[in-house]
């Protein structure tokens, strides 16, 4: 009988470091299922992204600078960051206590205080930044 071919495999170092290349998609994969986990089931990263877009619109109009414009999307990544830990929190408490429980009901408070916080900030920022340039435009238009 015929010997299959023998293909030649690569040396262990790079074999090694092919799969952690491959682990390294995989994060990736893993990573961007949990931002759409996030966008499909909460209602408020929905909010978030629609807010996002108005933003960046409403930067466009108003020619607001590159520093500007950076301060917008610190304050934008912080929101979606804040929320996307709560919606973390809240599974993590649901799987451990799916009971009420003093404690399970003090941890989703605080997760969910901790976007309120995020929340107040990203609309001062907001406020500082377009604020300026709306009333600008709106004593150039009187
Ligand atoms: N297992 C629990 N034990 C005690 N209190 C809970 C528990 N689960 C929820 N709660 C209370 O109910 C509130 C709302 O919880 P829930 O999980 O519905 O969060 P939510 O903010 O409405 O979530 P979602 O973003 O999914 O709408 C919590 O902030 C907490 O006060």
């Amino acid at each position: 009988m015929k010997e299959p071919a023998k293909i030649p495999r690569p040396p262990l170092h790079k074999q090694t470091s092919r799969n952690e290349f491959a682990k390294f998609l995989a994060g990736f994969g893993f990573a961007f299922q949990g931002l759409w986990y996030a966008i499909r089931t909460q209602r408020n990263v929905r909010v978030h992204l629609t807010m996002t877009l108005l933003a960046i619109l409403l930067g466009i109009a108003l020619h607001i600078s590159a520093v500007e414009f950076a301060l917008v999307f610190i304050a934008i990544s912080g929101v979606f960051i804040a929320e996307m830990i709560n919606t973390a929190i809240e599974l993590c408490v649901d799987l451990a206590s799916p009971a009420y429980h003093p404690l399970a009901k003090i941890a989703k408070d605080v997760a969910a205080g901790a976007v309120l916080v995020n929340a107040i900030l990203s609309i001062i920022i907001g406020l500082f930044i377009f604020g300026p340039h709306l009333w600008a435009l709106l004593i150039h238009n009187r």
